[in-house]
């Protein structure tokens, strides 16, 4: 069954306000790993709830509970169901996304206001959560509104799984998701999973995607004296806090990216010939990749060795440093405690479980190689497992016909570096597919300064999300 003649017209048709109703999304600063932006992750699951309210989709915000940061107990946002069919004859997809988004200051970098949606001239919607998640979740409210309007009968059976922590670990989804499982809960009878969050490879080839990287997230604090201290007063007195982190965070990861922590890579399986063959495939380029990066510093000349450094191989990357001094001007102090943060990117099988011991006993190791009288502390702060999915199922036909459709191309099927820690969950307990169908293109720079949604991706992105659901009707199971 394609989908309706005028569907794709109305799309177009609407483009204004659709571009409208993202401005009002990106404009709630829901940032889930800022606690004083809690309110503002809630304000968000109402505002989602309400649009899809309208579209007559019966819905229940769900309380997650509560977690600690930093010694502090905060509630976490509700988690936000939805549901609407429930027609036996036909199939049932969920739909999941997140409504949080990373932190984003002008002052990071930004040519506009983060939260401000700026459509630019050469029709880049720029502000925070355009592509991550925000516009995407907007291109399933788009197909419901189609639906709504012209008064069409949906395709398909449809759940929703909306959460306001992805960005921050899911937590508290992983149960939710195991109990509403359960015969009786909210997604009993799902069929399988679509999720849209994640980006093509480049900026004109669309992909489905089959895989994705877990994350296992770690802070290392060093202490030392009992307050910040003079540098004049205290520099080659004491042992300083700072330099046992940079020492210890230097021994993590080398300058080609290698993970320097024992034991990882014998986890690895290295690729064979057939295998790096699929990366061969795949439409892309070092020039497109460092295009992207916006710098001439990818690893590798080769762009197999460079995609599968992000799809197939395990990474570790070094965040942050807390309690550093950042600012302008010369302040000479030698900050007390500095937390270091970093994180690793896993390929099965690796998971959070297995990896981090391996990640502590090496610190502690290296740690008492310094010599420091400071003390050393090792959390972890959230992780996700890696998945990759069968891309012959019936779901990812759906998916590729749709795109086929939309875009009049063959997808590429690739494995996302990033982690959707919901992803494995889904998959695991209630037994069935799950694909990704993202809409934003390789450049569009989430998680960083700038980022964007092209108005096409959106429009052409709200079609194919909407044509999947009738591919989706039609494919034999
Ligand atoms: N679009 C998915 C995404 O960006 N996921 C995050 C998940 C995460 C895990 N820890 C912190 N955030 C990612 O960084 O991959
Ligand atoms: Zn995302
Ligand atoms: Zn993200």
């Amino acid at each position: 069954m394609p989908a309706p003649a005028d569907f794709g017209q109305f799309i177009d048709d609407h483009a204004d306000e659709f571009i409208k109703r993202l401005a009002s999304a990106v404009a709630i600063q829901s940032v889930s790993s800022d606690p004083s932006r809690r309110d503002d992750v809630v304000k968000m699951a109402h505002w989602l709830e309400a649009q899809l309210q309208s579209y007559g989709v019966t819905t229940v915000l769900r309380d997650l509970g509560t977690h600690v940061e930093d010694g502090h107990e905060l509630p976490l946002p509700p988690a936000l169901l939805g549901s609407i069919g429930s027609d036996p004859s036909k199939k049932t997809v969920l739909i999941y996304g997140h409504f949080d988004v990373q932190p984003a200051n002008k002052s990071d970098g930004w040519s506009t206001e983060p939260f401000e949606l700026t459509e630019e001239q050469d029709g880049r919607l720029v502000g925070r959560g355009s592509t991550d998640d925000k516009g995407p979740i907007l291109g399933w409210l788009n197909t419901l509104q189609y639906h709504f309007e012209t008064k069409k009968e949906l395709p398909v059976n449809i759940k929703f799984c909306f959460e306001g922590m992805e960005e921050s670990g899911s937590i508290g989804l992983d149960a939710l998701v195991i109990k509403e499982g359960q015969p009786g809960g909210w997604f009993e009878g799902v069929d399988c999973v679509c999720i849209s969050d994640n980006y093509w490879l480049n900026t004109r080839t669309p992909v489905i995607t089959y895989g994705l990287r877990g994350v296992s997230y770690y802070k290392i604090d060093i202490t030392g004296p009992a307050r910040d201290l003079h540098s004049g007063v205290f520099g080659g007195t004491i042992h300083e806090p700072m330099t046992d982190l940079v020492l210890l965070m230097s021994k993590l990861v080398d300058v080609k990216g290698k993970i320097l922590v024992p034991g990882v890579y014998d986890m690895v399986t290295s690729a064979d010939a057939d295998e790096r063959e699929i990366y061969e495939r795949l439409d892309s380029s070092i020039a497109e990749i460092e295009e992207a990066a916006g710098g001439k510093i990818a690893l590798s000349d080769s762009k197999v060795d460079v995609l599968m450094g992000r799809m197939r191989n395990p990474s570790l990357s070094l965040h942050g440093i807390e309690g550093a001094f950042y600012g302008g001007g010369a302040k000479t102090v030698i900050p007390a405690k500095v937390g270091g943060k970093f994180s690793l990117r896993l390929v099965p099988p690796m998971t959070p479980e297995n990896i981090t011991p391996l990640v502590t006993k090496y610190l502690e190791e290296e740690f008492a190689k310094l010599g420091s009288k400071n003390t050393l502390n090792v959390e972890f702060l959230h992780g996700g497992r890696p998945w990759v999915a069968d891309m012959n199922h019936w779901n990812y036909e759906a998916a590729k016909e749709a795109t086929r459709q939309i875009y009049q191309v063959e997808p590429d099927m690739t494995r996302e570096g990033g982690s959707i820690p919901i992803t494995l969950t889904f998959a695991d307990t209630l037994g069935c597919s799950v694909v990704l169908l993202p809409m934003g293109r390789g450049d569009d720079g989430a998680h960083s300064t700038n980022e964007k949604l092209d108005k096409s991706n959106f429009l052409q992105g709200s079609k194919l999300l909407g044509t999947y659901l009738y591919e989706l009707a039609d494919v034999k199971k």
